[in-house]
This record gives C-alpha cells, structure tokens and sequence, in this order.
C-alpha cells in the first residue's frame, strides 16, 4: 500500500493524496509557501513572495496579463517564434541530419517570454544557441542578467511613454499605461526576469517529451497528423484551440511529463492539520508533487503509460489529480499562454513533419530521455534528437 504521508526530514513530510493536495493549496487555507522560495537578497516577486497580501496584491494586478482574452492579441508573436522554431529545426536536420527539439524548444520559450516581457525577443532562434548572448550563463550572472533585463524595461517604458499608440503590446503594456498600477521599473524587471525562469525550462521541457513521447507510439502519431491534416499550413491558435486529439496529447503529455513535478513546499498553519488522516503540526513543511499524484493509480491506471485517449472523457478524480501547473491560488499565471505555446508548436510541427522520428545518430537513446527531476524535469542526456524528413 502506499502511503499517503511520508516524513523526509525532521520538520517536513511529503504529501502524495490528492484530496490532501487540494486542501493544501486551496484558496484561504493558510498553508502558506515556505522559506524554501525566499531568493537572495530577499527581492519579492509573485513567484517567490511568502506574503500573502503581496501576492494577492500582485497576481490582482499581474493576473488580467495572462488571460486568454489578453494573450490572444500576442498570439501573432508567439506565432511567428513558433514557425521560426519549426523552420530552424527543420533546417538543422536536413543539414546535421537530426534536430535536437530540447534545444529549439527552450530557446523558443525564452524568445517568446523576452519578446512578451520586453517588446522585442532575444532572437536565441537565429543564433540557434543560448551562449552567443548575455543570458547565457544564467547561474553565474544573474546581476549582469537582470541589469540587461532592467535596461530593457526601462528601454520598453520609454518607448511607452513617447510613443503610446505604436509600441508593441507585451504583457506589461496595460499596466504602464495605468499610473495607478505603481509598479515601478525594478517592479516589473524582477518580474520580467521569474517569467523567463519560470516559462523558459517549463516550457521548453514539456514540449520535448510531448514530441518524444508521441513518436514513441505510431497509433498516437497516426491519430495526431490525422486531426491535423484538417488545418490549414498556416495554422492559428484558433485552429487548434479545440482539437480534440491534440488537446488530449498536450495533457497526457502535462500529466506524464510536466516539467514540475517536484515538491511544492508549503507552511501547516497555526492551528496545525490533519492530513490524509495523519496530524501535522504548526510550522510542518507539507510538500505535493505533481509526480506522485500524477501516478495515482486510482486516477490514472496504467499511470507510467503516455496514454492520451484517457483524456478523452476525464474523470472527476482525472481532474482533481491534475496538478501540472500546481493548483489554487499560486497556481501556475502562465497556464494559459503555456497550453496555447504547447499547442501551436506541437501542431506545428507535426503538421509539417509529419513522419518525425527519435534518432539515433551520435548515439542517442532512450537513455537519453531518462528523466533527471530536482525541481523541475530535465531529460538525463540535455538533448532529444529527431530526424524529420
Ligand atoms: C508547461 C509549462 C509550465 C509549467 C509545467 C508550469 C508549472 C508551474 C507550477 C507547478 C507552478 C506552481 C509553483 C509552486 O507552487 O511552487 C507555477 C507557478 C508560476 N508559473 Fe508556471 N509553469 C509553466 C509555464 C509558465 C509560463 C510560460 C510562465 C510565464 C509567465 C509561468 C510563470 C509562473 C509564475 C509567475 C508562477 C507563480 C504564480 C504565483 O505564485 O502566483 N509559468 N508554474
């Protein structure tokens, strides 16, 4: 049997119920995130901030950015990072003979995040690599980092303030053009700057076991390019919006391999908690993964299988497990724009290669693919080459 509550250190338990998870982050029920979140130098951002009143404060203001309404008038920049992905990747294979779909895939996430953030990408597609530019050593560097970064917003509020009616939409657009936002250029750079920590690997991850794990099963591919061919080559969101095979992939491929599957962990309240059953008490560090309640057998039989026709009519107990993004309040902001990322590029580039296979050139393998999990998800091997034609 597995047990539902686990002790991992003196103070801290893992929690693997989905019920328990749910109250854990549920709205208002006080288990706050723990100190594990608090960055150097203890600079506040809506992903990092402990205090509940600066996060509902913040997400009020951050949070109307990342609606489905709001993203659809940046789809034509996602858009055309995700046709340049695509291209590049198709390129690289007809020269080198494989692509590496991690490589594109990230860098295809982080231009889009820069170019929503800041009004212009960091154009890493053409570069075809990360370490021709300032972002590139991000452990190292992060003061040179989010100076470039601060130089960019302050470069973008500029262009806001001179020239309100031609400057490009980003995610910021409507809160600068709102005295009363008072968010301020530091403000917006340390959150410019979680964004692209927070959307870039995320991302860029997830998307490459998407196409790993779909070309892993010729019925799922099949399946796949079949719903496709019923879009037009120059596909929108809108086209793909509702697919349903499509939709089914992207959260079969969430589920199986979201990039987070790690431990969220959080604060039991003052008056302590009981838990699947078990008593913690105040100051208990209680962590969920997505990959423990993911592979609830209950939910999702077979749970190690890539199975996206259990999608097909989900579950209350489907729904309720399903935590990719996390859940509740400080839940994932970017979920919307990372379906719609997951979406357009997963149909983008099964609808132009549709007979994408995992190479074996310079000895790739599924040993490549094993999946290394700290935090986030990383495959072992930093790379997942496809060949295309
Ligand atoms: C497949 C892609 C993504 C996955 C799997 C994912 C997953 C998650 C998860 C699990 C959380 C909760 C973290 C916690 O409780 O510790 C989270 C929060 C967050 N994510 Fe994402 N994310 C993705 C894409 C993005 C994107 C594209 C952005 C871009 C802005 C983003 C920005 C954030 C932010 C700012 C938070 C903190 C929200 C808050 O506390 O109010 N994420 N994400």
């Amino acid at each position: 049997m597995v047990r539902p509550v686990v002790r991992i250190a003196p103070n801290e338990v893992d929690v693997s119920d989905r019920d328990a998870a749910r109250e854990i982050h549920r709205a208002r029920g006080g288990f706050l995130k723990s100190s594990f979140y608090t960055t150097a130098g203890k600079v506040q951002s809506l992903f990092s901030t402990t205090d509940p009143t600066f996060h509902s404060n913040r997400r009020r203001l951050l949070g109307p950015c990342f609606t489905e309404a709001s993203l659809s008038s940046l789809e034509p920049v996602i858009l055309e990072r995700v046709r340049l992905a695509v291209r590049k990747l198709g390129d690289e294979s007809k020269t080198t003979g494989s692509a590496d779909v991690l490589k594109w895939w990230t860098l295809l996430a982080m231009d889009i995040i820069g170019e929503l953030s800041f009004g212009d990408s960091f154009h890493l597609l053409e570069y075809g690599k990360a370490s021709s530019c300032p972002l590139s050593h991000v452990a190292h560097a992060r003061q040179r980092i989010f100076a470039y970064n601060k130089e960019r917003v302050a470069r973008y509020m500029q262009l806001v303030g001179t020239n309100p009616d031609i400057t490009k939409n980003t995610l910021f657009t409507s809160l600068l053009k709102d005295a009363s936002s008072g968010l301020t250029e530091f403000d917006l750079t340390v959150e410019a700057q979680s964004y692209i920590t927070a959307g870039t690997d995320t991302t860029g991850v997830t998307l490459t076991y998407l196409v790993y794990a779909v070309c892993q099963d010729k019925k799922i591919q099949d399946t796949l390019v079949r719903e496709l061919q019923s879009v037009p080559d120059d596909l929108t969101h809108r086209d793909v919006r509702d697919l349903p095979y499509l939709n089914c992939v992207v959260e079969e491929a969430l589920r199986r391999y979201g990039a987070a599957p790690g431990c969220l962990p959080r604060v039991v309240p003052s008056e302590g908690a009981t838990l699947a059953g078990q008593h913690l008490r105040s100051g208990t560090i209680v962590s969920t993964q997505a990959y423990s309640v993911h592979r609830d057998p209950e939910a999702f039989p077979n749970p190690e299988g890539f199975d996206p026709s259990r999608w097909e009519n989900p579950s209350k107990k489907m729904k309720d497990a399903f935590m990719a993004f996390g859940t509740g309040p400080r839940g994932c902001i970017g979920i919307h724009l990372a379906r719609m990322e997951l979406r357009l590029a997963a149909a983008l580039f099964f609808r132009t290669f549709p007979n994408a296979r995992i190479s074996t050139k310079d000895g790739m393998s599924d040993s490549d693919m094993e999946e290394n999990i700290s935090f986030l998800l990383m495959p072992k091997g930093h790379r997942c080459l496809v060949e295309v034609g």
